[in-house]
């Protein structure tokens, strides 16, 4: 039986998620055949010489010519724009989604831009890295990962389940979930936290008593963890919290009360305080191993579900 889900797959936008998702693509024999397009001539450049895409092209318009999905891999803040110019060019029964990284916001702006006769399903692949551009990507970014579908209402179930076989595919275990659910959870578990990162790894940039060179030598796990986040892209990151705001401020409000709390306690001397916070957060930790969903964990992940 043939593992393909689509004759023909088009990738604007062509970064770590566009690269990897083609790689995964070839790997599994997902699809007939690949087009790529990205915005500047140097990335295009890159992709034929890397091989990455079987056709890269240089328009829009030639991207998406006759493609049965269409995968918008740009930036959130920039995904009503990109749709709102392939919409006269699409095919009639194309499906077209997206990998951002925020959904409320994206499906409100590109839902309208398209027209009635093709499916959209948003989607999210939680996976990634600190790096981005078309050399960044590897085949094995989304093995044993989750990948959200957000099918707005009245999707049709076939493109959805296509589309779900499609990330099964890529090697990915796929939810669905609504959007505005999707952007609360993100914001705790991606958003708040690269927002923590990018602020601690200024924080010590601005301690001029530590020099760099202080900074990078005494690097203990933690800290090198928070230098590691902070080092992603930054006009990815600027729009995820420019177009999930509300979220990620109603989750940076409660994070600013707790810190207050522990500041508290540590200026007051309440050790209970903190040991029974910190008893709280390792529990939290061990029931996430333990449902070996830490799939960074050594022995977990793949084992645990048999992959
Ligand atoms: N990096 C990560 O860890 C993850 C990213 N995402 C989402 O995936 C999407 C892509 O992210 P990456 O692949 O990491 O980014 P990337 O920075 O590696 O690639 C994005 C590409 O989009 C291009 N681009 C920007 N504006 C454009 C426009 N107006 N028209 C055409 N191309 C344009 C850029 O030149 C670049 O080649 C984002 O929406 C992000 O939120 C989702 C999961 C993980
Ligand atoms: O590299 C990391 O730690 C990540 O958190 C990757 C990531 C970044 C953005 C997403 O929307 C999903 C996953």
């Amino acid at each position: 039986m043939s593992a393909q889900v689509y004759e023909k797959v088009a990738l604007i936008g062509l970064g770590l998620i566009a690269s990897s998702m083609f790689w995964g693509m070839k790997r599994g024999g997902l699809a007939g055949s690949v087009s790529g397009y990205a915005r500047s001539a140097e990335t295009r450049d890159i992709a034929r010489e890397i091989g990455l895409c079987d056709t890269v092209c240089d328009s829009l318009s030639e991207v998406v010519e006759d493609a049965d999905l269409v995968v918008l891999c740009v930036p959130v803040g920039v995904m009503g724009a990109v749709a709102a110019e392939i919409a006269p060019l699409l095919k009639p029964g194309a499906t077209v989604t997206d990998v951002g990284s925020v959904k409320a916001d994206v499906i409100a702006q590109v839902g309208p831009e398209l027209p009635d006769n093709v499916h959209f399903i948003p989607a999210h692949p939680l996976a990634g890295t600190e790096h981005s551009g078309p050399r960044s990507g590897f085949a094995e970014l989304f093995d044993n990962r989750w990948c959200l579908l957000v099918p707005v209402e009245g999707t049709d179930p076939d493109a959805t389940a296509e589309m779900r076989r499609f990330w099964e595919g890529l090697g990915a275990n796929v939810d669905e979930m609504d959007a505005e659910h999707h952007d609360l959870v993100l914001a705790v578990t991606s958003h708040a936290p690269h927002l923590i990162a990018y602020t601690m790894v200024g924080v010590a940039d601005d301690l001029r008593r530590v020099t760099d060179s202080e900074v990078i030598k005494y690097s203990a796990a933690g800290f090198r963890d928070f230098t590691r986040i902070a080092a992603s892209d930054p006009t990815m990151w600027r729009d995820v919290f420019l177009t999930n705001k509300d979220a990620t401020l109603e989750i940076l409000g409660r994070f600013t009360e707790e810190l207050f709390a522990l500041q508290r306690a540590i200026r007051q001397g309440d050790g209970d305080h903190l040991f029974d916070y910190f008893t709280r957060t390792r529990a939290i930790r061990r029931g996430i191993i333990e449902a070996g969903q830490d799939t960074d964990a050594p022995d977990f992940g793949r084992g645990a579900r048999g992959k």
